[in-house]
Parts: C-alpha cells; sequence; structure tokens
C-alpha cells in the first residue's frame, strides 16, 4: 500500500483522471446506512487492476452520499440550498459520510490501493443562494497525488456563509477538482447505464443542457443534491470530456474508453 509512482518534485507526471463512484452504486440506497459490499469490492477490484496496470498513473477518487448522506441530510432537511445551524445534524451527516468513507478506504486497501481520506467538510466553504462559488482548496489533494496517493474525497456538509452548513454532492466536487487539478477525464459511475432518454435509451453524447432537460429528473430514491439533473448540468461546466456510466462501463472507463454518455 506504499505510494508507488510520482514523487515530490516531478513535473511530468499525467493529468489525473477524477472518478466519482456513486452513493447509489456502493450502496443500498433505499435502506439506511447500508453499504453495497459486492458493488464496493467489483468497483475497487476495477480500480486497483487499473493502477497495477497502469492504464491509469494518477487518480482522485469521490464518492457519493447514497444511503449514508441522503438519509441524514433529508431527516433533518439539509440540501445543497437548505443548510442547518445545528451542530447535531451537521454531525450527523459527516459521520455518516465518514463511515462510508471508512468503508471505501477499507475496500480499497484490501486491494493495496494507497488511497486516503481528504474531507470536504474541513477544507470547503460556499456563499448561499450563489451558484458556482464552491471554494475547495486543493493543495492538500494535489501533494497527495504527487506523493503517490489516490485520495478519497465524499459529498458532505459544506460551510456555507448566510445558511450554516449546507450539502455539498460529490458531482460538485468532480467539476472542482478536474478543473482544479487539470484532469484529461472525469467519469462518474452511477446505477444508470448513462443517462437516458425518455424511450429509457442511453444518450450517447450530451453537449447542451436544453436539449435533454426534458428527460432528466431527480432521483428515484431519497437525493438531497438533484439526481441526474443535477449531475449533467454540473459536469456541462467541465473542460475536459466527462462520462456518465453504470457499473458495467467502470472497467471500460478505467482502460480509457468512454462509455455511457459523454458530456462535452
Ligand atoms: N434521464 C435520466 N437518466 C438516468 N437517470 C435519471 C434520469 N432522470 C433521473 N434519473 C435518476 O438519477 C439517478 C442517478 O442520480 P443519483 O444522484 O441518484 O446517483 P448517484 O450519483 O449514483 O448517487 P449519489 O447521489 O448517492 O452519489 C438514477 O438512479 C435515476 O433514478
Ligand atoms: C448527502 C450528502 C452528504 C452527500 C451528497 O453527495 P452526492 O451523493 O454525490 O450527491
Amino acid at each position: 500500500m506504499t505510494p508507488g509512482k510520482g514523487g515530490s518534485g516531478e513535473s511530468t507526471l499525467d493529468a489525473p483522471v477524477v472518478l466519482k463512484l456513486g452513493g447509489s452504486v456502493i450502496t443500498e440506497k433505499d435502506r439506511p446506512e447500508t453499504v453495497d459490499e459486492p458493488a464496493l469490492a467489483a468497483a475497487g477490484d476495477a480500480v486497483a487492476d487499473a493502477l497495477d496496470r497502469g492504464a491509469i498513473e494518477r487518480l482522485v477518487l469521490v464518492h457519493g452520499g447514497g444511503s449514508f448522506g441522503h438519509h441524514h441530510a433529508n431527516e433533518h432537511g439539509i440540501s445543497t440550498s437548505e443548510g442547518t445551524r445545528d451542530a447535531g445534524a451537521v454531525m450527523d451527516v459527516h459521520g455518516a459520510m465518514k463511515r462510508l468513507n471508512r468503508a471505501v478506504l477499507s475496500a480499497l486497501h484490501d486491494r493495496d490501493v494507497p488511497a486516503v481520506p481528504v474531507h470536504p467538510l474541513s477544507l470547503a466553504a460556499r456563499s448561499a443562494g450563489v451558484d458556482d462559488d464552491l471554494d475547495l482548496p486543493l493543495s492538500s489533494t494535489a501533494t497527495l497525488l504527487g506523493e503517490g496517493f489516490v485520495p478519497v474525497l465524499h459529498g458532505d456538509g459544506v460551510a456555507t456563509a448566510g445558511e450554516g452548513v449546507t450539502v455539498v454532492s460529490g458531482d460538485e466536487l468532480v467539476v472542482e477538482l478536474a478543473a482544479g487539478l487539470g484532469a484529461d477525464r472525469v467519469g462518474v459511475c452511477s446505477t444508470v447505464p448513462g443517462v437516458l432518454d425518455d424511450d429509457g435509451s442511453v444518450i450517447p453524447s450530451i453537449d447542451d443542457f436544453d436539449a435533454v432537460a426534458d428527460a432528466l429528473g431527480a432521483s428515484d430514491v431519497t437525493d438531497v443534491s438533484g439526481g441526474m439533473a443535477a449531475k449533467v448540468g454540473e459536469l456541462l461546466a467541465l473542460d475536459a470530456p466527462a462520462s456518465v456510466f453504470g457499473p458495467d462501463g467502470l472497467e471500460a472507463f478505467l482502460r480509457g474508453e468512454t462509455p455511457g454518455t459523454r458530456i462535452e
């Protein structure tokens, strides 16, 4: 598990790949605080294999909330726009996300992936009612990457001027990380095989929100961060190409392919 690649002072490191493992994939989203162990193991296998083979040099992982963060946020009425000033509520959401993060880290460590946690609640801030103003300092993540680790961030609470603490989604973090670290590819692994049109077919590529807006909805299960509509909106803001795909597309993405829906 000792970091093997990269090193301080190197200037020729590859641009990182940013991959989000959706909470809907790695948890049973309709059963509070339940990890989907087989799904997490399969994701861990795919990530470990891609790193072992050198298919990816530098990787930043993000995971969503699934039945951990969303469940508690929903109970306390917290969302990406509605905040709380109740420290107990903040700890319920953050504590649940740290428990899920611990499970993700363990699955990666079992496979010798040098994964380390980065908790957004301790780093990030934004202002209420202002779009796209998330401030996520990246020096710890960038330094960990340069030292050969795989930083693992997660949807979390975030200090929000004017609202207390709101929710920051993994999708928002993906956008900040990809832009700030100069990622060359972004993958969002969700429970669906891609963004689906009205007939349930995977839309191959999206470059305009309005063109697909009618097909985009929230999540089928408890979700305080906007489901697929928010995801597509976030990813369209990126310079790097992004793919939304299901668990069956994860290995292909890690091989360098663009399964599912390409968003650019
Ligand atoms: N047009 C669409 N195509 C695909 N999924 C859609 C669409 N409209 C709404 N959805 C919903 O969006 C969900 C995916 O978003 P969701 O935020 O739940 O996933 P996730 O990011 O994997 O999970 P989490 O938010 O816990 O990390 C799908 O499971 C589906 O219920
Ligand atoms: C609900 C919380 C705390 C995390 C939300 O992150 P997401 O599942 O990526 O939308």
